[in-house]
């Protein structure tokens, strides 16, 4: 029976050409002694039982009650659910009508008639807005409602992250996302949503610079709840995982997932949740794997949230307004050139550093009772006078290591599905 060879053979001209080999999308990959798949391919997920031990899980816990609350930033057209803006045009259109009306059939002078509905439309306007915050803010419409803190810098956080560091074959620590600790009361969760973000998100957020992919989830469960609190997979890669694609909150437990590629493209199929806890408290630590350390730009981005709070306390000191009002100068051209061109980033840098000095000043106004005295601010490192200040991306180690670079994004930076 050679008859299939040979009709293969004949037909193989007339046949589209084989595709090359396609390779399959590589994943970050943790190893650990004792790594268990929960989950096989094409989508594996992981579990390492007591990944810390019961007294490392309780002292993240109790380190929450000094460690800053991260404020849960939500998109924001899940904020405004009313579609307040598209009201806008017809509220317009109403003031117009109202005002026209008064000034035809009640004789006000145009400008009287403008001026007397202004107030009403205001007032609707303020309604309108109150109602779609008040909607965000149901649980109809929020992501997340549980509390996060920021472990950044806590000794605690050092250690989960030389943990997690290991999973990856010794990762660095700065390819990490700054640790939080989550907690959910009860009725509290965490919608579907993936971590990795999108190309449209990352542009809108940091420019064409672009932020480091995040590729792996890691989280520990620091408590357990008494019922509910599931990590659940919604995606059709894991139907068939029985009884159901979740993953019961243990403490000490790791839960470790791909959330994109090694090359950075979304894996949409991780979709998941922190299911509402039913009853009791679920705790977790948490962080994600990047792509790539972050960038000098990333850095700068991430010392704007204090480097403007310490300019608001510089500036109060006159003898400083000077200097002051020439970091603020340069400060906003980075901003504003920054978002221009990449290749601008490296004298962007340079001005940005030239302006340091600003800075180092307030680091001597520190020592202040004034100053030492507010306490957000009495963990501000700037980096020593005597450092040379890098060329280009050098600059970046001056930065590196005092306040984590995406906090004003918080935790809100993936993107969420309902
Ligand atoms: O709370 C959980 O189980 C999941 C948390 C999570 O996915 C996240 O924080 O991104
Ligand atoms: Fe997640």
């Amino acid at each position: 029976m050679m008859l299939v060879p040979t009709v293969a053979r004949a037909l193989a001209p007339a046949l589209p050409l084989r595709p090359a080999a396609v390779s399959p999308p590589a994943y970050a990959i943790p190893s650990h002694p004792c790594l268990q798949r929960v989950h096989g391919e094409p989508a594996p997920v992981y579990i390492i039982p007591d990944f810390l031990s019961g007294d490392e899980c309780e002292a993240l816990i109790d380190a929450c009650g000094t460690l800053p609350e991260v404020r849960y930033i939500e998109h924001e057209e899940k904020k405004f659910s009313i579609g307040w803006l598209k009201a806008a045009p017809s509220l317009s259109l109403l003031a117009l009508a109202s005002a026209t009306a008064l000034s035809l059939g009640a004789g006000y002078s145009p400008s009287e008639a403008l001026l007397a509905t202004s107030g009403a439309v205001t007032g609707v306007c303020g309604l309108a807005h109150g109602v779609s915050t008040l909607v965000a803010n149901s649980d109809r419409v929020q992501i997340f409602t549980g509390t996060k803190w920021d472990a950044s810098g806590h000794h605690a956080e050092k250690l989960f992250l030389a943990r997690a560091g290991a999973l990856f074959g010794h990762m660095p620590r700065d390819r990490f996302e700054p640790v939080t600790v989550t907690r959910y009361k009860e009725g509290e969760y965490q919608r579907k949503h993936v971590d990795a973000r999108l190309d449209a998100m990352r542009d809108e957020a940091f420019g064409s610079t672009g932020l480091g992919q995040r590729i792996a989830q890691v989280i520990v469960y620091l408590r357990s709840p008494e019922a509910g609190g599931e990590t659940a997979f919604h995606g059709d890669a894991f139907s068939e995982w029985r009884p159901r694609a979740e993953v019961q909150p243990v403490a000490g437990q790791a839960l470790v997932f791909p959330t994109a590629t090694l090359d950075g493209v979304p894996d949409e199929r991780y979709v998941h949740s922190g299911e509402a806890v039913k009853r009791g408290e679920k705790w977790i630590v948490g962080t994600w794997l990047d792509a790539a350390p972050p960038t000098l730009f990333q850095e700068i981005m991430a010392q704007w949230e204090w480097l403007q709070q310490a300019h608001d306390y510089v500036v109060a000191m006159p003898a400083l307004r000077e200097r002051v009002s020439s970091f603020r100068k340069s400060a906003w051209e980075f901003t504003s050139t920054a978002k221009a061109a990449a290749p601008a980033r490296r004298s962007l840098g340079r001005t940005l550093c030239s302006h340091w000095a600003a800075l180092l000043a307030f680091r001597l106004l520190q020592a202040h009772d004034q100053l030492s005295a507010i306490a957000p601010l009495a963990d501000i490192s700037l980096p020593a006078p005597s450092l040379q200040l890098g060329d280009g991306e050098g600059g970046g180690e001056l930065l590196r290591g005092a306040r984590p670079y995406w906090l004003t994004t918080g935790h809100g930076t993936g993107s969420h599905w309902h």
